[in-house]
């Protein structure tokens, strides 16, 4: 159990419903990538479309990769193959200049405020790495990637497993006691806690986030610093 009296040295935030409304995501990224996701496919010669296609057959013998990649879209389903794909149509998007990351606006002035006083900051998102960096690198208040240490994917495994969240502090070196995460939702929450972090949720009341009742809980970043 941490000592709450210390602060922690490293935050590790959620992006979607924690930096990034819910509404962004599922409204404007997520539709996005399902209209370029047919092109997409296209692109044979593309590594990442060839690697997600192979663990798309891998995953679903026999079933069109499409199919299978709209069935996941309407189960929202955490799965890397979907992920990436979806980071790539992003990627283009961003480019193109068709798509720009709104965060909440407390988030990029705390994010700021908490780097300036010396912690590390670092992302555990369901989106591949790529796509967080996508997110972070255009925003409405211009690239804030540099801000953070590290960012991490599905491939430390999903957010609702607390081996994960082991993975997380093998891989960084971090200390539990020492690592604050930051998500809305309560079920990654309660396995980061099984996992020895110190966890807040973020409910916020412009996305309808329900409050847990075994957690802190902030309404916002800096709430919960
Ligand atoms: C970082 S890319 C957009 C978010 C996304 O694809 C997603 O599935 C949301 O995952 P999160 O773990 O941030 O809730
Ligand atoms: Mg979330």
């Amino acid at each position: 159990m941490a000592d709450t009296r210390i602060p922690p040295r490293v935050v590790l935030l959620d992006i979607e419903g924690t930096t990034l409304p819910v509404a962004f995501v599922h409204k404007v990224l997520f539709p996005y990538a399902r209209k370029h996701l047919p092109a997409l496919l296209e692109q044979r010669e593309n590594p990442v479309v060839q690697e997600a296609l192979a663990q798309i057959a891998q995953a679903a013998p026999g079933v069109p990769p499409l199919e299978q990649l709209e069935r996941w879209m309407a189960e929202d389903a955490k799965v890397a193959p979907l992920k990436s794909l979806q980071g790539l149509c992003w990627q283009q998007g961003y480019e193109k200049g068709e798509l720009e990351a709104q965060l909440y606006p407390d988030v990029e002035p705390t994010l700021k405020a908490w780097k300036a006083a010396g912690l590390t900051l670092a992302v555990y998102s369901s989106g591949s790495e790529a796509a967080q960096k996508l997110i972070y690198g255009y925003t409405e208040q211009g690239n804030l990637t540099s801000l953070f240490s590290a960012f991490f994917d599905l491939r430390v495994g999903g957010k609702k497993s607390a081996q994960s969240y082991r993975h997380i502090l093998e891989q960084s070196g971090w200390q539990g006691q020492d690592v604050l995460f930051l998500s809305d939702v309560v079920a990654e929450l309660d396995a980061a806690a099984q996992a020895g972090l110190r966890v807040c949720q973020i409910a916020r009341p412009e996305d309808g986030t329900v409050a847990g009742t075994t957690h802190p809980v902030a309404q916002s970043l800096p709430q919960a610093g």
